[in-house]
This record gives C-alpha cells, sequence and structure tokens, in this order.
C-alpha cells in the first residue's frame, strides 16, 4: 500500500568521491532517520593525499535541479553544505526564500580533509544573504573564523568559543553550533550551541584522535537536518545528532589497508 506520511528532506550539497562526506553522508543519515532524502548537486569533490580539487557544477544544471525540486511544496527540512561561488549560493538563496521549513546550514568553507581556496566574496555572501535564512549554522572551528573575520588562533579556550558562537549567531541572525570538538577539554569534545540568549555546552567523552573522522561533520549537520525534520526542537535535534555522530565514529572504517584515513559510518537512528 503506498504511504502518504512519508517526510521529504533535501540536501544541497557537494559529491564526495570517497564517501565520507557531502551528499552521500546526508542520504545515509536521511534513510538511517526512516526520511525520503532528496538532493541538489553542486560539486564533485575529489581527494587525493596531496590535492582536494572541487568541480562546482554549471549554474544553469543547478538551476535546473532546484527549479525540478519546487514540484515539492513539503520539505520537512533542508540541509545545505558545499557551495562553490557566489553565483550557486544565490539560485539557492532564492530557492529557500520560497520554502517555510527548517534549514541547516554547513558553510562548507574549511575542510579537514585538504585546503580548499579562499573565497572572500563567497565569505561575505554567506554572511550577508544566507546565514539570516538558517534555523541553524553548524561552523567548524575554521570556517567559524573565517566567517568571524578572526584568525583561529585566537579561538584558545572556551571563553573564546562561546565568544565566537555568540558574535556569528549575532550577526548572521541565527541559531550557531559551532564544533569545537577536540582541544579544550581534556577528554570531552566541546561543541557550543547559541540560540539567542541561550548558550549550551554541548561535550561528550574524546573518542581517539586518530578515530576514522572523515563525514563527521556533515553527518552532524544532516543528521540535526534529520531531527527538526522529526519534530525535535533545536537543543533536543543537536543533542541527539552528536550521539549518533559519537556512534558514526566508533563504527568509522578506513577505505584502503593503510589504514591512514577513513570515514565515519551512520547505523543506528539519529533520533535516538
Ligand atoms: N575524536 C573525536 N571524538 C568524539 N567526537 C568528535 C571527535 N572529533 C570530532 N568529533 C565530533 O564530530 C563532530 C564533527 O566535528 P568536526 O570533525 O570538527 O567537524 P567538521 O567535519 O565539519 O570539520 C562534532 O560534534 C565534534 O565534536
Ligand atoms: C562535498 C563535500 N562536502 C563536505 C565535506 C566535509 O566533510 P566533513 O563532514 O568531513 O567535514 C566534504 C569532505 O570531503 C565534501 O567532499
Amino acid at each position: 500500500m503506498a504511504q502518504k506520511n512519508v517526510l521529504k528532506v533535501l540536501t544541497i550539497a557537494g559529491s564526495d568521491s570517497l564517501a565520507g562526506g557531502g551528499l552521500q553522508a546526508d542520504l545515509a543519515t536521511f534513510a538511517q532517520a526512516g526520511l525520503a532524502g532528496f538532493s541538489a548537486l553542486t560539486a564533485i569533490v575529489t581527494i587525493d593525499p596531496e590535492d582536494v580539487q572541487v568541480f562546482g557544477v554549471d549554474d544553469a544544471i543547478l538551476a535546473a535541479q532546484l527549479r525540478s525540486l519546487n514540484q515539492i511544496d513539503d520539505f520537512a527540512a533542508i540541509k545545505v553544505g558545499l557551495l562553490t561561488s557566489v553565483t550557486q549560493l544565490d539560485l539557492v538563496v532564492d530557492f529557500l526564500r520560497q520554502q517555510t521549513c527548517p534549514i541547516v546550514v554547513d558553510p562548507v568553507l574549511a575542510l579537514k580533509e585538504g585546503e580548499l581556496a579562499e573565497n572572500p566574496a563567497l565569505v561575505a555572501a554567506y554572511r550577508e544573504r544566507l546565514l539570516p535564512l538558517a534555523t541553524v549554522i553548524t561552523p567548524n572551528l575554521n570556517e567559524a573564523a573565517l566567517l568571524s573575520d578572526q584568525s583561529v588562533k585566537d579561538i584558545q579556550n572556551t571563553s573564546d568559543l562561546t565568544a565566537i558562537a555568540l558574535g556569528l549567531s549575532q550577526t548572521g541572525r541565527t541559531a550557531a553550533l559551532v564544533k569545537g570538538g577536540l582541544g579544550f577539554l581534556s577528554d570531552e569534545t566541546l561543541d557550543v550551541l547559541v540560540k539567542g540568549e541561550e548558550v549550551s555546552n554541548l561535550s561528550l567523552p574524546a573518542l581517539p584522535a586518530d578515530s576514522f573522522i572523515n563525514g563527521a561533520g556533515c553527518t552532524l549537520a544532516a543528521a540535526v537536518t534529520a531531527n527538526l525534520a522529526l519534530g525535535h526542537d533545536l537543543k533536543a535535534a543537536v543533542s541527539l545528532a552528536q550521539n549518533f555522530v559519537h556512534q558514526a565514529i566508533q563504527a568509522g572504517y578506513p577505505i584502503n589497508s593503510n589504514r591512514l584515513d577513513g570515514n565515519v559510518f551512520q547505523p543506528g537512528q539519529p533520533s535516538q
């Protein structure tokens, strides 16, 4: 029998050929949550030990995907990942302005997998036009610094982390989850969530620093998206998503027999 109450979620993101992050992580996470995942591809990313290459899709191809997605009038939540140009960002902004569901923006401006070219015009466009449309943004430490015009070296302790999250939340007119990860507390991770005046320090036991974590950031933002689609409030959505990523890191796997690099793996359900 046809199921009419399937929740639909969308990711606008790049493809990670090595399948750790990007669209692949997002759709895997949505599937684990029992949601129907839709996608618009912005780029194809290839990662070699010495090089990350980003092949942005043509603007006309992104625009056509977004036009076709306009047929769907009941997305339960939307996630935005890698965008490669100001033109791509503005196409996405125009699409998002017609939506009423929660929107999670993961500003993919700095990868732990390798260097991305700096693009100050894109950073400015994020700040001015995309962040204000988000329910929550999920930058890592480097991305938070870029979006705040600060050096990551200035984020030394928990009060610096809180200050940058508060600043981003105010300038972006959105809630902000800044992923501090390891390095702030001795044997716990620290991610800071700011919503309005409320600051939550969210910690979990640190897993070994050499864990296979490619895709951890995308999986976290996708799980937050899934949990918002399922009706959780923001703080619960984030906290459940953190637990999911913790499990996904523990289930991580190496991509080859050198065992130097590897991906998270999404077992279980993001909302439990
Ligand atoms: N070694 C670790 N142990 C436990 N959690 C981790 C570890 N490294 C990262 N995380 C968590 O994984 C999530 C993604 O963080 P991070 O890898 O810094 O983001 P990104 O992939 O965007 O750079 C965060 O919730 C962070 O706290
Ligand atoms: C297309 C794309 N988006 C996002 C990311 C970020 O991945 P992570 O979740 O490891 O931060 C990657 C990493 O390779 C990627 O290729």
